[in-house]
């Protein structure tokens, strides 16, 4: 069955970040995707140069007028990730809700997307946006820690600290939260990357649990930019596919580890795609990793 997601996220001409990070691979992987540009710039902010447009409200609100003109406003998922305007992802908050009026099955996958290591690369008026209207709407949230830590108010430098700050993030609204990467001390060794993933179930008695992972993956020794996208578009599709599957973030870690063989540091186009592979292809138990319940 056609399963849709409208795509909130930034356009580049050249190079791989936002909605051209993310649409490919949700192809692929059968979604329909239909795309806002929330920017569209010449390439990353992470150049010495960037030039372009940004999208305002009143014409986002256009391009959603138009849709639900058509009446073809149903969407299963939204997307979102890169913005850089108040009054622009005030507008979203707003489309989300609309959205899931209509449709109250509707997931909204959001990628607060406010900076990493320390320094924000987005205006700062977008954080009280982020932490005060767009969290509390969202069910699943893909900060880095960071992000996480902005938005929660508390610095994260043990693994007690992540949980205590996920659980604070579920209780702003989401009930699927990932720290896609952090600075803890990994216990495999410091080539490795961990992240953390906690989600909030329903038992059939009616009663709420949470579960919480810790994943360690190879580092690859090279610094990407649009993996955040990749990943969040990744997270929908595989969560997705296997809603009860805890263990979509490592899966997905797999992929980047399969693609980095000894040396080789791979193009981001080529993390795009070998993030698209099938589960069956991408669980290799001769991979060095650890998923741990904690
Ligand atoms: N150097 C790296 N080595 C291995 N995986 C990486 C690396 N950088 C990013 N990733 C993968 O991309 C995901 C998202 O990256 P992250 O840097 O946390 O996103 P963001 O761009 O939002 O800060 C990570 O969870 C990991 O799976
Ligand atoms: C235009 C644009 N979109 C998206 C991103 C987000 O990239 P990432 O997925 O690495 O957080 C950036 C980061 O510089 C960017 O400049």
């Amino acid at each position: 069955m056609e399963c849709r997601v409208l795509s909130i996220q930034s356009h580049v001409v050249r190079g791989y970040v936002g909605n051209k990070s993310a649409s490919f691979p949700l192809q692929v992987l059968g979604f329909e995707v239909d795309s806002i540009n929330s920017v569209q710039f010449s390439n990353h902010t992470g150049y010495s140069h960037w030039k372009g447009q940004v999208l305002t409200a009143d014409e986002l609100h256009v391009l959603y007028e138009g849709i639900k003109l058509n009446n073809v406003n149903h969407y299963d998922y939204v997307l979102t990730g890169y913005t850089r305007d108040t009054s622009f992802l005030e507008m979203v908050v707003d489309i989300v809700q609309e959205l899931k009026r209509a449709n109250p099955n509707l997931v909204y996958v959001c990628d607060p997307v406010l900076g990493d290591h320390g320094s924000m690369y987005v205006p700062q008026n977008l954080h009280p946006v982020y932490k005060n209207k767009v969290v509390p709407v969202a069910d699943i949230i893909t900060p880095n820690q960071f992000e996480a830590e902005l938005l929660t108010g508390k610095n994260i430098s043990t693994e007690k600290d992540a949980v205590e700050v996920m659980d604070l993030l579920h209780k702003m609204g989401p009930d699927t939260v990932v720290i896609t990467s952090s600075d803890l001390p990994p216990r495999l060794g410091d080539r490795f990357l961990v992240s953390f993933g906690s989600k909030r179930i329903l038992m059939p008695d009616g009663t709420r649990t949470t579960q919480r992972i810790r994943i360690e993956v190879p580092k690859v020794d090279a610094v990407f930019v649009g993996t955040g996208d990749l990943f969040a578009a990744m997270l929908l599709a595989w969560t997705h596919h296997y809603p009860t599957d805890l263990k979509v973030q490592h899966i997905l870690n797999q992929c980047v580890r399969n693609m980095a063989g000894p040396g080789r540091r791979p193009s981001p186009a080529q993390l795009e795609l070998r993030m698209v592979q099938s589960k069956a292809d991408i669980e290799d138990p001769t991979i060095v990793m650890e998923a741990t319940v904690i």
